[in-house]
């Protein structure tokens, strides 16, 4: 910048386009480079600067506001202008036609879409321009240095189709005016103080920089006023202070202001400066001992040190009265002290603390108050929570009278195991209630790291306690009843094995002192009631088992699921939701819809969430009522007062509920009001299918996918229940390979080449066609698949399924329809037993499947099923491969065994 040129009046065009900066300001003299990228400001650009040759042409920066906020600055006002959107894209508001008055504020009745053009602004001109195009989009993006160049005032804010220009007023005196003004003796004494703390800061920068030398030669040289923009254009100075600096068209008022900040600015070096010294004078080698000795003179400064050690006394006070036993109040004092010697910036700090508030928060002394247990009381309130289920509620009074007897009694962990949704947390929620007890659930499915459970010693960064203790801490309460919710799910790896740590925590004679490596110091949990659950026992370890009782809840059956919907979900749920069956009517038939069309659970939880769905519905179909009523009343009150007083037009109902219509004419009037009787939204198949989508079972399934030859209908046991599995097989032309897909373990892959072998072996007693019969060795490959693979199968008990669906593919002969089976098979064609017989049977019969092929020695097991279902169904006993074929494919079967039982 050539000295002379800025502020010569001549230069200034009557009308300037407008270049918005947000928030920001830019001062005579200052060097600008901004990234032009909004669609208006880059079409000025674009005209004024980048096709004009011209470059010395100049354009008018003016700051805007981006809030309602009177300017702090030299009693100037502010423009504003409507913006719909509020957005800053609009600053050049397109859609606006017409001047703004700048004597006038436009103000929106929303503070939010408000914003403000400042009056004042300073016309710039570009020193370097940049443009660059992105190459896919073709959007244009400018790269401006600019330079302010002269104070202007705002007559007339001009929108034209583009961009703002504005009719503007020169503000800065030209160079004679100016020279004249700095006369006055006032303006003299004050550019000499201006320039005199000018100067000492440069002195000062010039120790650290020699560059600054520069600044000296300049400073001696130009007119105070011009300095004072440039220097307050340089430091860091807040939005309003720039304001003030570009509202100061004074003289007088400029170079105070500019001393001002000039003087702050030296100020806070110096101090730094004297700091550092201070801290200089005490180095130790070690650079932490630095930092605090330094943030200990800062605070010493401010005068400000007391905070933190008011927060530990308070944190010592809370220590003492939460009854900590004496060992772990000794160690929480070595801790205090600790935390004592330390500053709060210092590492380590926030952990200590933090452990501390620990120790303070957990409920040394702290139970739920333990009542007398009530057994009368607890079956009633088991039973009314919870429909059927008469063996466990049995078992779970049983141990309930134990303890009541005998409160300290060190019976075995409950562990409830059986599907999803069966109602397992709901007992453990019940028994807390019955024992009048908190209640909390901690969740370890999942957990691989035994830190998980017994946290991470401290001096990992990060570290916490474990769930336990924690779980401890949030229910504030040290006998509360605490479900170990998925045990089973807990697995062993290279970080420890969580189920030692749970051994722990369940054995009588270790508990009384858990040690969490966190919390270092022993903890009592021989007051925690501990209950498990489990989907399945069979992944859990031997140790673990040993501690526990376990109380199988298997699946329901679609009877069940029905009573267990009408009496307890339904209730439930539409109060969770604020309505009644004043506002939803779901009958049985459609629950059992549901049960048999949407769902194909063990347990109850996909049901009790399409009841949700449909709650849901209605909620929104009474809250839009309300709405729509009260939207009425506020329109036209006499009407809605008459119809409340029942004299409204015709059709009200005997109920005298109303809901009141409006309908608008399109301008927000409204033109007719009318009332309706309000239903209850009657559940039926079209509300079903329009909440829930289209059935997604339709009972069909067996018939379309086993009347290929070659698919074999299983009964399987997941961690899920028991489920219908469909195994598929086919051949290719290839070299008498196996190949299996379908998330299966490897028990299952050993299962399927038995059955292949077993196939193989007797493809002439099976009377298998003979082309079949010599491929099957040799020329083709075969492929199993268990579709619906998202669910991890293993087990034995896929066998005699596996070689159905051989015989069927082989044989050229479908299976029946209607039967499932299940069972493991021996290389020898020998049937053995499998588990979870019940709830496969279950699974079977929510599938619509009416005949069940069991292993003879399952027989026993069908005394756990319910009679209502055995009614339903034939079960058909195998006791070698060759009866489960004969039941299995329909009669006339061409192969029959040769030796039949
Ligand atoms: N026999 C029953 N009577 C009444 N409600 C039941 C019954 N069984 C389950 N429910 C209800 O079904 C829902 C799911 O039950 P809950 O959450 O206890 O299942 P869960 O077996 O613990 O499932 P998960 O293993 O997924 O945690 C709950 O609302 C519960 O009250």
């Amino acid at each position: 910048m050539a000295e002379g040129q800025v502020g010569d009046a001549s230069t200034l065009p009557p009308v300037l386009a407008i270049l918005p900066f947000w928030n920001k300001v830019l001062l005579p003299g200052a060097i600008v480079k901004i990234r032009v990228n909004a669609p208006a400001s880059v079409r000025l650009i674009e005209q004024e600067l980048w096709q004009k040759e011209d470059k010395g042409r100049l354009i008018g920066v003016l700051p805007l506001h981006d809030r309602l906020e009177q300017s702090s600055s030299a009693g100037s006002s502010v423009l504003s202008s409507s913006s719909p959107q509020g957005t800053r894209t609009n600053v050049h508001g397109e859609k606006e036609r017409g001047a703004v008055n700048p004597s006038e504020t436009q103000v929106s009745k929303n503070g939010d879409d408000l914003i403000q053009w400042h009056p004042r602004g300073v016309a710039a001109r570009a020193l370097e321009l940049e443009q660059e195009v992105e190459k896919y989009t073709g959007r244009v993006t400018y790269t401006v240095m600019l330079e302010g160049w002269c104070r202007f005032g705002v007559q007339e804010l001009i929108s034209n189709s583009s961009y703002k220009s504005a009719r503007i007023t020169q503000l800065d005196r030209n160079k004679a005016e100016t020279e004249q003004a700095e006369k006055d003796p006032e303006v003299h004494v004050l550019s000499r103080q201006f320039k005199a703390v000018a100067g000492e800061l440069i002195s000062l920068l010039e120790q650290k920089q020699k560059s600054f030398g520069r600044t000296k030669v300049i400073l001696e040289s130009w007119p105070a006023y011009r300095l004072a923009d440039i220097f307050v254009a340089n430091f860091e100075v807040s939005f309003e202070e720039r304001l003030f600096m570009l509202d100061a068209v004074d003289l007088r008022q400029r170079l105070s202001k500019a001393t001002e900040i000039v003087a702050r600015h030296l100020q806070t070096i110096k101090v730094a400066e004297k700091l550092s010294a201070k801290v200089d004078g005490q180095l130790s080698k070690n650079q932490k001992e630095v930092l605090r000795h330094q943030i200990r003179a800062i605070k010493e400064e401010l005068g400000d040190n007391d905070d933190d050690e008011d927060d530990v006394v308070a944190l010592e006070k809370k220590m003492q009265t939460v009854g900590m036993p004496p060992n772990v109040w000794k160690h929480a004092q070595r801790e205090l002290r600790r935390l004592r010697k330390m500053q709060p910036q210092q590492p380590g700090y926030g952990s200590s603390r933090t452990y501390l508030e620990l120790l303070a928060e957990l409920p040394w002394q702290v139970a739920s108050e333990e009542r007398e247990i009530d057994l009368v009381a607890a079956k009633e309130r088991l039973d009314s929570e919870h429909y059927g289920l008469s063996k466990v509620k049995k078992r779970i009074i049983e141990y309930l009278a134990v303890r009541k007897l005998k409160p300290d009694a060190r019976g075995p962990v409950l562990c409830f195991v059986g599907p999803p949704g069966v109602g397992k947390t709901s007992l453990a929620s019940s028994i807390a209630g019955a024992l009048g007890r908190k209640f909390i659930r901690l969740s370890l499915g999942g957990v691989r790291d035994e830190a998980d459970i017994r946290g991470h010693r401290r001096t990992y960064i990060g570290s916490m306690p474990g769930r336990l203790i924690d779980g401890i801490k949030r229910v504030g309460v040290n006998n509360p009843v605490m479900l170990l919710d998925e045990i089973d799910k807990t697995g062993a790896d290279v970080r420890g094995d969580p189920a030692s740590a749970l051994l722990e925590v369940l054995d009588p004679e270790q508990n009384k002192t858990f040690n969490d490596h966190y919390l270092n110091v022993p903890f009592d949990v021989s007051k925690v009631v501990f209950l498990a659950t489990a989907n399945r026992v069979q992944t859990m370890s031997a140790p673990l088992l040993d501690r526990m009782e376990v109380i199988e809840l298997p699946g329901y059956t679609p009877e069940e699921k029905l009573h267990i919907a009408m009496r307890h979900l339904i209730p439930r749920v539409l109060d969770q939701h604020g309505i009644t069956d004043q506002h939803v009517r779901i009958p049985e038939s459609m629950v059992e819809l549901m049960i048999s069309r949407y769902t194909r659970e063990a347990g109850v939880r996909n049901l009790e969430r399409h009841i949700a769905a449909l709650a849901r519905a209605a909620a929104v179909k009474v809250a839009e009522k309300h709405q729509s009523e009260r939207v009425a009343r506020d329109m036209q009150p006499e009407a809605s007062q008459a119809i409340e007083q029942g004299q409204g037009s015709a059709g009200l109902g005997d109920s005298g509920e109303v809901e009141l219509v409006v309908e608008a004419d399109g301008r927000g009037r409204e033109v007719a009001l009318q009332s309706v009787a309000m239903e209850p939204l009657l559940v039926d198949e079209a509300v079903l299918e329009q909440v829930l989508g289209p059935p997604r079972f339709d009972g069909k399934e067996a018939a379309e996918r086993v009347a290929t030859p070659g698919v074999a209908v299983g009964l399987v046991w997941t961690a899920v229940g028991g489920e219908v599995q469909f195994v598929e097989a086919t051949t290719m032309i290839g070299k008498g390979n196996l190949h299996l897909t379908g998330q299966l373990g490897d028990v299952i892959k050993e299962s399927a080449q038995i059955a292949l072998t077993w196939v193989r072996a007797r493809a002439a007693e099976l009377k298998l066609p003979v082309a079949e019969a010599g491929s099957l060795m040799k020329e083709r490959d075969v492929h199993i698949h268990f579709p619906a693979g998202a669910v991890p199968k293993d087990g034995p008990s896929a066998g005699v399924t596996l070689v159905t669906a051989l015989v069927s593919l082989f044989g050229k002969r479908s299976v029946r329809a209607d039967t499932a089976m299940t069972g493991e098979m021996t290389l020898r064609g020998l049937v053995l037993p499998v588990g979870g017989v019940k709830d496969k049977i279950l699974a079977a019969h929510r599938c619509g499947l009416k005949r069940v092929i069991l292993p003879d020695r399952n027989q026993k097991d069908l005394q756990e099923v319910p009679a209502a279902v055995l009614a339903n169904m034939e079960i058909l006993l195998a006791k070698r491969m060759e009866d489960v074929l004969h039941h299995a494919f329909e009669e006339g079967c061409p192969w029959q065994p040769a030796s039949r039982l």
